[in-house]
Parts: C-alpha cells; sequence; structure tokens
C-alpha cells in the first residue's frame, strides 16, 4: 500500500513572511505620468518644490484692503480690479483692490471684505478709479489665504513604499509634479486548470461545471491596476501542464494557477512545478487553503492556489495579494485587522488557523461578529454574503463575548 507521508502544516504567519521576503527583492522602479499613478505605489519620498499656493490670496470675491483703513462706513478708493491669474501692483494706503476668489493678494493688503460687507458706490474702470463703503469693519487677515498654507516648501508629499489614491495625485499634481516613480506592475499568468471546466455561456455535458475562479481572480488583479497577461485554462494533462508553465515562466513574473495542488492523481500543478523548479512552500495549516503551493520556475514566482474556490479567494487574499502589492513596492503590503466581538460559539478548533466568513452587526466601537452558514470551501455564495474573515487560531475555542481579529473586505475592494 502506497501511503502519502505526513507533511507538517507551515504556519500562516510563517508562509506570509516567506512571500513576503521572497517578492521585495523583485521591485523595479518605472517612471509614469501622474494620470496613470492611481494605485501604484512611490518608490521614493517625494517632497514640495514650492509653496501651495505660492503666494496669499483672496478667498473671496470682494475687496483687498488694510485693516486699518476697512472700518464700517468708510468709504475707499478703488484704485484697481485683479481677477485671478493676474499680477497685481502694490496696493496704495487708504485704498481697496477688487478682487476675485484665488486671486493674488497685492502687496500692502493684508484682509480682504468680501462683496456681500460693501456697498459699490462706483466701479472700478480702467480710466478711472472706483469708490467702495465698507459695511463691517474687517479684522486683520479676514478671507486671506495665507502662502503656503496649505503645503509648505519642502513638506514630504508622498512617502517610499505608499500606495497613491486619487488624493495623493491631487495633492501632487497642485505642488506642480507632472510624473511619478512607482513600482512596475509585475507581468501576471493567471492558469486555471481541471478538465471538468466550462466557461460561462457554453453548454454543461454530465459532470461538467462552470469556472468561476478566473472571474474572481481576474477581477482580483484588476483591482491592484494588474491585468493578466496570459489567461489560460488547462485541462487535467501533465504533459499540457508541464508545456504551459515553461512556456508561462519565460516571460511572466509571475504565475497564478488554481487547482491541481492536492494529492490526487489527476492533480499534475504541484508535481510539475516540483519538477521544473523549487517548491518553497506546501501545505499551510489554513483552513480553507491547506494546500496552497508556492514555487519557482526559472525567476518566475508560481502560486498554486487550491481549486475549490473559497481557498482559491483566501490564499489569494492572504499570501497573493500581498506579495503582488511587495512586488510593487509598498510598505504596507499585509491587510489591517480588526477587532470584533463574537456572537457565536464553536468548538476548539484543530491545527489550521481558520478563516470563517462572517458578517458584522453593530457599532463600530462593539463590532459582532457571526459566521455564515455553511463554511465548506466549495460553497462560494457565502463569500458574497460576507463582510470579511473572522480569524480563530488553532487549537481555540471560541466563546460569546470572545475578541476575535477580522480582515474586511471593504479595506480591500
Ligand atoms: N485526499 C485528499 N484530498 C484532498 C485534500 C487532502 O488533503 N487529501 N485536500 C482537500 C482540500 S483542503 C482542497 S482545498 C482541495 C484542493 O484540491 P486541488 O487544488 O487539487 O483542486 P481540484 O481538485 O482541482 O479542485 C477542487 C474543487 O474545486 C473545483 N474547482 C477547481 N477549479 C475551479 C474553478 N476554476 N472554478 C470553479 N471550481 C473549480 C473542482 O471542480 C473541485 O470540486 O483538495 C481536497 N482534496
Ligand atoms: O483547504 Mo481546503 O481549501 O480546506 O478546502
Amino acid at each position: 500500500m502506497v501511503r502519502d507521508k505526513p507533511v507538517g502544516l507551515m504556519p500562516v504567519a510563517t508562509a506570509i513572511n516567506r512571500v513576503l521576503a521572497l517578492a521585495i527583492g523583485r521591485q523595479r522602479p518605472e517612471t509614469v505620468a501622474l494620470q496613470d499613478a492611481d494605485g501604484r505605489v512611490a518608490l521614493d519620498d517625494i517632497f514640495a518644490a514650492s509653496d501651495v499656493p505660492p503666494w496669499d490670496n483672496s478667498a473671496m470675491d470682494g475687496y483687498a484692503v488694510r485693516a486699518v483703513d476697512a472700518v464700517a462706513d468708510a468709504s475707499l478708493a478703488v484704485s484697481q480690479r485683479i481677477p485671478a491669474g493676474c499680477s497685481p501692483g502694490p496696493l496704495h494706503p487708504g485704498s481697496a483692490a477688487r478682487i476675485f476668489t484665488g486671486a493674488p493678494l497685492p502687496a500692502g493688503a493684508d484682509s480682504v471684505v468680501m462683496q456681500e460687507n460693501t456697498e459699490l458706490i462706483e466701479p472700478f474702470q480702467a480710466d478711472r478709479e472706483g469708490q467702495v463703503r465698507i459695511l463691517q469693519t474687517a479684522s486683520k487677515g479676514e478671507n486671506v489665504r495665507r502662502c503656503g498654507a496649505d503645503i509648505a516648501r519642502h513638506a514630504l508629499l508622498v512617502s517610499r513604499g505608499q500606495r497613491l489614491w486619487p488624493a495623493d495625485l491631487g495633492l501632487l499634481a497642485s505642488a506642480g509634479v507632472a510624473s511619478v516613480t512607482v513600482g512596475r506592475l509585475p507581468t501576471v499568468a493567471l492558469v486555471t486548470s481541471g478538465s471538468e471546466l466550462r466557461e460561462p455561456g457554453q453548454d454543461l455535458q454530465a459532470g461538467q461545471i462552470y469556472n468561476s475562479n478566473r472571474y474572481v481572480l481576474q477581477a482580483m488583479l484588476a483591482r491592484l491596476g494588474i491585468k493578466a497577461q496570459s489567461v489560460i485554462h488547462l485541462p487535467d494533462s501533465e504533459e499540457q501542464t508541464r508545456k504551459i508553465l515553461q512556456q508561462l515562466s519565460q516571460d511572466h513574473d509571475v504565475v497564478i494557477s488554481t487547482g491541481g495542488v492536492s494529492v490526487g492523481e489527476e492533480d499534475y500543478m504541484r508535481a510539475v512545478m516540483q519538477k521544473l523548479g523549487q517548491l518553497d512552500i506546501w501545505k499551510l495549516a489554513l483552513k480553507p487553503g491547506k494546500p496552497f503551493t508556492l514555487g519557482q520556475i526559472n525567476h518566475t514566482l508560481f502560486f498554486g492556489l487550491p481549486g475549490n474556490p473559497v481557498s482559491a479567494f483566501v490564499t489569494f487574499i492572504l499570501l497573493v495579494r500581498p506579495a503582488l502589492l511587495a512586488m510593487m513596492g509598498a510598505e504596507q503590503a499585509e491587510l489591517p485587522l480588526h477587532r470584533v466581538v463574537a456572537a457565536f460559539e464553536a468548538s476548539r478548533s484543530g491545527e489550521r488557523q481558520e478563516y470563517v466568513r462572517a458578517r458584522l452587526s453593530g457599532c463600530d466601537a462593539q463590532r459582532a461578529v457571526e459566521p455564515l452558514d455553511d463554511q465548506s470551501s466549495g460553497v462560494f455564495s457565502s463569500v458574497s454574503r460576507a463582510d470579511g474573515l473572522a480569524i480563530i487560531p488553532p487549537h481555540t475555542a471560541v466563546a460569546r463575548g470572545d475578541t476575535l481579529s477580522f480582515i474586511a473586505f471593504s479595506d480591500i475592494f
């Protein structure tokens, strides 16, 4: 009788560290235009070259004045007109300048009286001064946006390792930054495997099911800004698996596969990977996702995710996503863990750390978590109904009121 030799299961934390260690050395820089930098990771600290705004300017449409001149009932000559985008001359003491929101304050002015607090007696014209009455005494500095109030010259705008989001692009744009050095996106091949699988839209014969992993993984890659360069489906064939993995490892940084990593005779993915390259991880103390496989063929990182749809989803989130983010340059690649309160009880878990599809209720301060009914790793409907994954450590029973760590899908998607 042939028995599979028992293999010790690797703790999840060890696997995450190992994956990250392999990924971090693979960062490559590239420079992209600012409009293409959303979701990318800055590889350098970026500092402001100048103040923003670059000069004191008006926060209102109104009249630039010296506060000492602008007392209630005073009537001031309007000596110039300053629209946004022009460079004003100095303000003569005792006068006012017609000014508009965003226009530079003339030298000598220290306040802006908004036009609702004035009465126009005579408009300013190119060849003639105007006249305005102040209705409400101005206080010094009123309605003035100070030079550098938003961003001071030399201030840090973005840190190395920071993943950029739309607000960062706005910040960089306002400081005049037109391009950013970011981590290159890894080139990724996505391989699903299984002779039983058909694509949605095709007819199913007896024994066949639809390929769902492909769509989940393609979409999760897209959320990282990565478009899979090759998307391939393989039947359970050792020959074809070898041929394809060999090919893909020549021109991709990463190959992600699903299925074929368990111990059955039709499971070729891990076996072929091991023959072609080197196996770094196999079998995790993780539920679902035990047969997760990590290896390298040539310089290509190979992630062999289990075929069960929930297992593929969970291992992508826990291990592949952080690796891809680290390759993109991210300093903080792991997901934040939230503290939640168990609204359920569970008997002592086994050797594997469990990631339980769960829903949250209650307010932020006291979020209660409850698992969805069916936790089988083939039941994907409970992923789409879950708010996230509650973590039950190995050899742990859960009592109502216990505090658990929780991965929120809203942090990812
Ligand atoms: N004797 C043992 N059998 C199994 C073990 C074990 O330790 N000993 N582990 C089980 C666990 S846990 C998992 S997880 C699975 C993983 O197996 P594979 O990675 O080899 O996956 P497959 O056998 O190819 O498929 C499993 C399951 O998932 C369905 N599947 C696969 N790909 C897709 C896809 N793209 N879309 C939708 N569904 C997919 C497939 O039809 C199977 O039902 O192994 C256990 N067995
Ligand atoms: O580890 Mo499997 O992923 O439990 O179903």
